[in-house]
């Protein structure tokens, strides 16, 4: 599945039209049904008879609006009580939409037109009083501003009521394209979009406006969709094709080497939770490079780990520069950050991995920051490279507003990656993985219960130890960040969201591996 822009629909469109002769009226008609159909869903999950289930639909003059008189037909057709609203003017209807307006003028469809100050209002008023259903076709990927007038007040209207609320393709008041709510907003129970989801629907806010998300086909060959240039592919069960292979004859020194980086005097944590998921992801050995004043209690909270200690306080010379060399030399693949701190000694180790490194580097939270303060580092480097920023820290490293960084989450992957030549993965509430080539995709997975200390710890281990393992950069990023938001998942399913933490999504994390593992 990948998540679309108006652009790329439109274009979807157009050539389903022109090239392949499908009448625009028929994508309408396959559109509509598909609303109708889901009105019916719902009508028969709430165990009301469809004949008693009443709906009312606002339509407005574009083709969103279309969508909504010809699902106010099939409804109709069915039997089904249905009262249709027009809001802003039959004058500026799409000749599509006029179609299917028409056509349930023709049938008996009762259609009243809403206009500032008109009377027809008192009838809406009723209508959503005893309405169960009401079906928002006032603005799908057309929205240019926000709505204002008689479509703000219709949409008061269908947030004010009781009915379960549709929304056609988008809801009304959401940025198609970007997800962004600049005014007042449909708040839907449920969203059918057509042919790929928007992504205005699957980036937040406009995420947390769309309800459930139906994505109905409507006839556009599958094959148009797949030679779209710059798709967002969403990520599912698939990513479980970047999982490398085990040696059949495996033993711990041929299923990955990770070298970890992290920690600090007093900071233990983030280097347990990021060597934990090396582990977790299957690599054969791990080797955490840390203070020894952690030493003892990272192997007691990981048995499993292997280690090479150094005295911070000794301050960072020859000795433990070369140390670090040779670890590196050891290694299948390195992370640098996790927990490190940002003082000179934490500078001077994470240079000395961009400066040494030939074996994927993953570089998470400070060595991050210590990246930003030096860019020439990122730029001179010889290895492969996968940064794993939040927000925060992608506007450290771009020069962005954290806001400007949060509404343009793919775009921000994208450009950073190509100007890097490094894999992005731009972490939110939706993430999004992007390749320096261009390829780019987006995690729906994980929930608010991640929002804790240590999560991110636990992804870029998990990075790490695919990369260990063999999986190429973009591969093990994708990878790393889909099994992270489905143990995520598990752990919530098991624990509540509430009380969360990275531990737990640790412990589920060997369920996620299996289950992506079963899917294959
Ligand atoms: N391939 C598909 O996905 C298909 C989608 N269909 C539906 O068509 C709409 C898109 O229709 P369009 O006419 O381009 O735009 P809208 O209906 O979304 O917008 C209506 C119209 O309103 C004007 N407008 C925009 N913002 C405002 C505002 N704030 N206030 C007032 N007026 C505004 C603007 O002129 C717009 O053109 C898509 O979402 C699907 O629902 C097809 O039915 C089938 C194929
Ligand atoms: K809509």
């Amino acid at each position: 599945m990948y998540a679309l822009d108006s652009a790329q629909i439109r274009a979807l469109d157009q050539e389903t039209i022109q090239v392949l002769g499908l009448p625009s009226v028929v994508l309408m008609d396959q559109a509509a049904q598909a609303v109708a159909h889901q009105v019916m869903v719902w009508a028969d999950r709430s165990r009301r008879d469809r004949r008693g289930t009443e709906t009312v639909v606002l339509c407005g003059p574009g083709n969103n609006g279309g969508d909504g008189f010809c699902a106010a037909r099939h409804l109709f057709l069915e039997g089904m009580p249905v009262r249709v609203f027009l809001v802003g003017g039959k004058d500026k209807m799409t000749r599509d939409a006029r179609v299917f307006h028409d056509h349930a003028l023709c049938l008996g469809v009762q259609v009243a037109e809403l206009e500032e100050g008109g009377a027809a209002w008192d009838s809406l008023g009723q209508a959503l009083k005893h309405a169960d259903v009401v079906v928002d076709a006032l603005f799908g990927i057309g929205l240019s501003r926000p709505p204002g007038g008689a479509f703000a007040r219709a949409i008061r209207e269908m947030n004010g009521c009781g009915a379960y609320r549709i929304a056609v393709d988008v809801p009304s008041g959401v940025d198609a394209d970007t997800g962004e709510v600049p005014g007042i907003c449909l708040q839907a129970d449920e969203t059918v979009t057509f042919c790929m989801p928007k992504k205005g629907i699957l980036f937040f806010p406009g995420a947390g406006m769309a309800g459930k998300v139906e994505v109905a086909p409507i006839g556009i060959p599958p094959f148009l969709v797949e030679r779209l240039e710059g798709k967002l592919r969403v990520l599912d069960g698939s990513a479980g094709a970047w999982l490398p292979k085990r040696p059949r004859d495996a033993h711990k020194g041929s299923c990955g080497r990770v070298l970890v980086v992290a920690g600090s005097p007093g900071m233990p944590g983030a280097a347990v939770l990021a060597a934990k998921a090396a582990c977790r992801s299957g690599a054969g050995l791990v080797k955490l490079f840390m203070d020894r004043s952690i030493r003892d209690v990272v192997h007691m909270s990981i048995p499993e780990v292997l280690g090479t200690s150094y005295d911070r306080a000794e301050g960072l010379d020859s000795g433990v520069l070369q140390e670090l060399e040779e670890a590196l030399g050891w290694a299948d693949a390195v992370l640098a950050g996790p927990g490190l701190s940002l003082d000179p000694f934490a500078e001077g180790l994470v240079r000395q991995v961009l400066e040494k490194s030939r074996i994927p580097v993953v570089l998470d939270a400070d060595a991050l920051t210590l990246a930003a303060r030096n860019p020439d580092w990122l730029r001179d480097r010889k290895a492969p490279v996968v940064l794993t920023p939040h927000v925060g820290e992608m506007a450290r490293l771009s020069g962005m507003s954290g806001d400007d960084v949060a509404r343009r989450m793919e775009a921000t992957a994208r450009e950073y990656a190509r100007a890097q030549g490094a894999v992005m993965v731009l972490k939110s509430a939706r993430t999004v993985v992007a390749d320096p080539r261009g390829e780019t995709c987006l995690s729906l997975g994980g929930n608010n219960g991640m929002a804790t200390a240590g999560s991110g710890d636990v992804l870029a281990g998990l990075v790490a130890g695919l990369l260990g393992q063999g999986a190429e950069p973009f591969g093990g990023a994708c990878l790393g960040v889909h099994l992270h938001g489905l143990a995520g998942d598990l752990a919530r399913d098991a624990l509540g969201e509430r009380s969360l933490l990275a531990t737990d999504l640790l412990s589920h994390l060997p369920q996620a591996m299996k289950r992506i593992s079963e899917e294959m």
